[in-house]
């Protein structure tokens, strides 16, 4: 993963963002990734991810869970809001891999 200058990602709240293409919204992220899974570009840790299927996307939302238990509990807000992000996007990912839409889970909350 392609890591970019922090010092020009960073937010009001002083949490930054890790990934290329700077802050983003949940809406905009799921947008991006629904993207790749059909137009699959080189390279897209995403469409790898995909790939693995539901089994091993799984496997990682528990293991980015984990994480962010441990951020919250033992280390700073801002890796805790960083583990939270990465739980996040696994979750999306898993959310295209099953073919489930925003709404689809909106309706819930
Ligand atoms: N927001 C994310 C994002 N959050 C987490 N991750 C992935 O989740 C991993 C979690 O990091 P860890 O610290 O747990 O690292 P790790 O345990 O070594 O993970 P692995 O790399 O071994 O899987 C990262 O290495 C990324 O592979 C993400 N990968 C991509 N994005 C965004 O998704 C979009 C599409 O990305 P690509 O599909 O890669 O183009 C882009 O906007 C990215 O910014």
């Amino acid at each position: 993963m392609t890591r970019v200058d922090r010092s020009a990602d960073a937010t009001a709240s002083g949490v930054v963002s890790d990934y290329a293409g700077g802050v983003k919204t949940f809406e905009s992220l799921f947008a991006e990734l629904s993207e790749k899974a059909v137009t699959r570009p080189e390279g897209s840790g995403t469409v790898a991810e995909l790939d693995a299927g539901v089994h091993a996307i799984g496997k990682k939302i528990v293991e980015e869970a984990a994480e962010v238990w441990m951020a919250a509990e033992f280390q700073s807000d801002a890796e805790a809001a960083e583990e939270i992000s990465q739980l996040l996007y696994h979750v999306q990912v898993l959310m295209i891999s099953k073919g489930l839409s925003l709404q689809d889970v909106y309706r819930f909350l």
